[in-house]
């Protein structure tokens, strides 16, 4: 194994071989997300490993699985295209790197692929992409249409726009939501160790492998890091983070060691590489999977103790007299926080009326709406079935 690491793994039993294989065997449709720590070097862009991972790429397509690749590494192939010394410290000077090198990288993927006469589209996407529900399904209209196509669409964040506030923290968060947006089978996440370990394998040379989590809770996120390799973003936090978006939508996810030999086919055939992360049941599906994996809501509502109590353990929806405070400015459709008065999250929930309107209506009984507005859209400030609690999403 390049990354150098020797761990410590432990045996599986058969009954989570089995289970391995066949959650592998039945994979029609991957999100394949490739880190730059596995995709470049301090020379930039490493094409070798890019042809391994496209040849075997191209014989899963060739198979009849349904690829969408999640590809960094703009910014770092475009360090040495720019002629820096060092990876870029500013916003706007990893912006223009990241301009620079995605054409690199995208070059790099469409004549990897040119010859087994696969085509290839680059879709590049921001947060707001997602955040907004008539371009969220744009996007998936836009990827189900390539798949239909049989062409392989290679993902980015659109680096050259957002700016740090509105990123989507990272490519692996990035990974997860397309998973759910399309509704991937499967997750595959590159990197440059053998997969999750019980402590960061950097600092501790006794780090254990784990082989198969059935949930990602707090003792699990303690044993990564968020500080990334050289060249990475996200650092292990955030494939955890990305594992607990990809379980709640239902799709296993696997953290594997994107330099091994033949690490695709490999898992395909049913080794056990990285780490598996095993989903119990599909917890949303449609609009509600969507809410629950919404990094950036665009407001926050805060809200009295009887309304946090009927929206926690009452599964009621959200009136304007539960309402004490509304904060951000908004839409009709907007994703909100829902808070207590101590601040903790209760909730995420679209709202039916615009922040000035809830501004208004907040405090007051239902009936009153229309006095207060000129219109009464609904008695409900949020609708349950379009609220999801925290501790689901
Ligand atoms: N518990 C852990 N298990 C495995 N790797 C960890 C852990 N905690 C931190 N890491 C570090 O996370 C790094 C991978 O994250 P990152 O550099 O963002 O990679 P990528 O570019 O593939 O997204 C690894 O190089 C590893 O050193
Ligand atoms: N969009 C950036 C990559 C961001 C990112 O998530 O990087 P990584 O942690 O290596 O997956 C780029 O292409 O350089």
């Amino acid at each position: 194994m390049e990354s150098g690491l020797a761990p410590k793994t432990p045996a599986l039993d058969t009954r989570e071989e089995d289970q391995r294989l066949t959650w592998f065997s039945r994979a029609r449709r991957l999100v394949i997300k490739i880190g730059s720590a596995v995709l470049t070097g301090p020379r930039g862009l490493n094409r070798v490993v890019l042809h391994r991972l496209s040849d075997q790429i191209a014989e899963l397509r060739e198979k009849g699985r349904e690829v969408v690749i999640v590809s960094s590494g703009a910014v770092a192939s475009g360090v040495r295209k720019v002629g820096l010394s060092e990876r870029p410290r500013t916003i706007p000077q990893k912006q223009a790197t990241a301009a620079v090198g995605q054409t690199v990288l995208m070059q790099a993927w469409e004549d990897a692929f040119d010859k087994f006469d696969f085509l290839t589209a680059q879709v590049l996407l921001t947060s707001e992409d997602l955040v907004q529900r008539h371009r969220y399904l744009n996007a998936r209209n836009t990827l189900q249409t390539l798949l239909n196509w049989g062409i392989i669409p290679v993902i980015n964040e659109n680096d050259t726009v957002v700016v740090e506030e509105i990123k989507f923290g990272d490519n692996d968060q990035l990974s997860a939501l397309i998973a759910g947006l399309i509704g991937a089978d499967l997750v595959i996440n590159l990197t440059d160790t053998a997969g999750l370990f019980d402590c960061d394998p950097r600092s501790h040379a006794d780090a254990h492998l784990i082989r198969v989590v059935h949930g990602v809770d707090s003792r699990l996120l303690a044993c990564a890091t968020p500080e990334p390799g050289s060249v990475g973003t996200g650092g292990m936090l955030s494939k955890l983070n990305a594992a607990k978006k990809c379980l709640a939508s239902g799709i296993p996810m696997v953290i594997a060691p994107g330099k091994e030999r033949d690490v695709l086919l490999r898992l395909f055939e049913g080794e056990s590489l990285g780490t598996l992360f095993v989903p119990q049941k599909r917890v949303y599906s449609g609009k509600k999977l969507w809410l629950a994996n919404l990094s950036k809501p665009l407001g926050e509502l805060i809200l009295d103790e009887g309304a946090a109590k009927a929206l926690t353990n009452a599964g009621k929806s959200l009136l304007p007299i539960g309402i004490r405070e509304v904060r951000g400015h908004f839409g009709v459709g907007a994703p909100v926080r829902c808070v207590d008065e101590a601040g903790q999250l209760i909730g995420i929930g679209l709202t039916n009326y615009k922040s000035s309107e809830i501004e208004k209506i907040k405090g007051r009984h239902s009936e009153e709406i229309e006095a207060l507005i000129g219109y009464r859209h609904s008695d409900e400030v949020i609708h349950r079935d379009n609220f999801v609690l925290a501790d689901e999403a």
